[in-house]
């Protein structure tokens, strides 16, 4: 039974009978819509199906065998190479495979790179393997690479080209069976120039610079710098060399208002810690578990209400909460930060408003919530917010569960299970955490609270936002989608059919064409045996014609197949 195999959503209130039907044939279609995505090739740790009595014991188990593998992201310009070329030729006993873009574009010791470049794009360094190619072939390759080097490689690291969104890399690498049974997402690692930093994330991006196609003509896009930290698990602050104290200050405070769960290194041309960047099992839901209980054990709320809430980026509240801005060498205590006390002004970097998107928001609740309220509350985000849903992720007390449950997710690929026991001594509190952009605190705030399992909320109605999945509006926008889906298949398979009748013809042409061939040549040789006034008729066509036998190399005693030279 999955995670989310559970009955149909009953509410005691609230609801007319024909809502509640609606939500049944929507929770039955939420139930197909799962087993198509498990036929599709989803893995078994995506949805995680591991058995009740010792899920993590599963979890580890499927970790453990998958190499780990670290997307490295950082705008233009902001140390990538230098890292990657200390990995590559440093010692620190360590196999990894490194991904590039294009060979071309590298920087990576260029003297080590074309002496070694093969025409299959893969290099073998003394340190692991470099290959190229972000894209469909990647599927192929890596792998064939992992399967060649079992047991003797620590890492895959795949750099980002300066400009690019690295959700859609996350996203293979959390759904694509091929990648998910050998591999598993690490991290995501984004490098920052310090100097250029606050002046990236202000860039607005250009509307001719805007991808084509499927997004609303109306969206405003992010620029990737503020996207490149919202996606991050690390954030390594580099070029420390070239901005103040006050300066760096600012950058951590501007980085934590995107991103208030992201942990901190800072250093000066790459020289940062390998093992705090990689091999760091940030995307694990054991580890987001690890995180909730470190920060609560060490964390002493001064205020006692039962809703704990964590702030987006507002003008300098105050808050006992620190972001986990961490120096190179400094022992760091986990947890979530949450984007809270972040004024502006602070130092000359940023001294006006920033046109800023993309924020952190995050709840707590001392208190269980209800799983079927929560899992309408992720269905609706899913299906309504995920393009700007960038990450989420949270750990949870259910109602009437002795398990906490521990999820994340990357816009509409949502992985969650049930984790480890309360222990008798912990501090049950559910936490919720969103980055994304414009998010809606209130709203987010106001679902938050409709899932708490209290007698009270019992006959709440759901929250608009979640009634708004059941609106006509969004049935006839599902109708649509799926009638678009279903020309869309219509399509493929057309053209899949014509493509086999086309292949088929050629084959056929093919065919023809080599038997005529075959027997124009019979014919030849049958006419020159009788010039040659030999007895026996030769074969239809001589061996050497396909190349794997020449007549020199003919057992004694059988037909000597003249060539035509020889014929003439
Ligand atoms: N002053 C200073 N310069 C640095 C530091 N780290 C890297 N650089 C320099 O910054 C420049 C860019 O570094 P790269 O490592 O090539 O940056 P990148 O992210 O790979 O750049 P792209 O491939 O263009 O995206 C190079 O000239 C580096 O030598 C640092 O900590 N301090």
């Amino acid at each position: 039974m999955s995670n989310w195999d559970v009955p149909p959503p009953q509410y005691a209130g609230g609801f007319s009978e024909a809502h509640y039907q609606q939500q049944q044939q929507y929770h039955q279609q939420q139930q197909q819509y799962y087993q198509m995505q498990q036929q599709q090739g989803f893995s078994d740790a995506h949805y995680a199906n591991a058995p009740a009595q010792d899920p993590h014991q599963m979890h580890q188990l499927m970790h453990t065998k998958r190499v780990p593998v670290t997307i490295l992201t950082g705008y233009l310009g902001s140390g990538k190479t230098t890292l990657l070329n200390r990995i590559l030729t440093e010692h620190h006993h360590k196999k990894y495979v490194v991904v590039e873009n294009e060979f071309g574009e590298i920087g990576i010791d260029n003297s080590l790179v074309k002496e070694k470049l093969s025409a299959d794009d893969v290099i073998e360094l003394n340190n692991g393997v470099l290959c190229c190619g972000i894209d469909q072939d990647m599927l192929g390759v890596l792998p064939e690479i992992i399967r060649q080097r079992q047991g003797n490689l620590d890492g895959i690291i795949i750099e980002m080209s300066g400009l690019a969104n690295p959700a859609p890399v996350c996203q293979m690498f959390m759904r694509d069976r091929m990648m998910t049974e050998v591999a598993r997402l690490d991290g995501v690692v984004t490098i920052v120039d310090a100097k250029h930093i606050c002046q990236q994330l202000d860039r607005l991006v250009q509307e001719e610079e805007l991808p084509p196609g499927e997004v609303p003509a109306d969206y405003e896009y992010e620029n990737e710098a503020t996207e490149q930290i919202a996606y991050a698990d690390r954030i390594v602050i580099n070029k420390i060399d070239l901005v103040t104290e006050d300066e760096l200050a600012s950058i951590k405070k501007r980085i934590g208002s995107i991103n208030g769960s992201v942990e901190l290194l800072t250093c000066k041309h790459g020289q940062v810690d390998l093992s705090k960047v990689f091999g760091i099992d940030a995307q694990s839901l054991k580890t987001i578990e690890d995180e909730h209980e470190d920060h609560h054990k060490d964390h002493h709320h001064k205020d006692k209400d039962h809703c704990h809430e964590h702030h987006d980026d507002e003008h300098g509240h105050g808050d006992e909460h620190d972001h986990h801005d961490h120096e190179e060498g400094e022992k760091k205590g986990h947890g979530h930060g949450h984007g809270h006390g972040h004024g502006h002004g602070l130092g000359h970097h940023h001294d006006h408003v920033h046109n800023q998107h993309v924020n952190s928001v995050g709840f707590e609740y001392e208190g269980p919530l209800d799983s079927e309220r929560f899992y309408e509350w992720v269905q609706a985000l899913i299906e309504l917010e995920a393009a700007d849903l960038y990450r989420y992720k949270g750990v949870l007390w259910i109602a009437n569960e002795e398990q906490k449950f521990v999820y994340h997710g990357v816009h509409s690929i949502f992985d969650g299970n049930f984790g480890s026991e309360w222990k008798p001594g912990d501090k049950r509190v559910s936490q919720v955490v969103f980055i994304g952009r414009d998010l809606d605190r209130d709203e987010l705030y106001e679902c938050f609270q409709w899932c708490w399992a209290t007698p009270e909320n019992a006959q709440a109605e759901p929250p608009a936002f979640i009634k708004h999945m059941y609106s006509q509006e969004m049935e006839a926008e599902r109708a649509a989608a799926a009638h678009q889906q279903a020309m869309q298949e219509a399509q493929q398979q057309a053209l899949m059919l014509q493509q086999q009748q086309a292949m088929l013809m050629m084959q056929q042409q093919q065919q023809a064409a080599m038997i005529m061939a075959q027997q124009q040549q019979a014919a030849q040789q049958q006419q020159l045996q009788q010039q040659k006034g030999s007895p026996s008729a030769p074969p239809p066509y001589t061996p050497e014609q396909y190349g794997y036998l020449q007549p020199q190399q003919q057992p004694s005693g059988q037909h000597d197949y003249p060539s035509q030279a020889q014929g003439q």
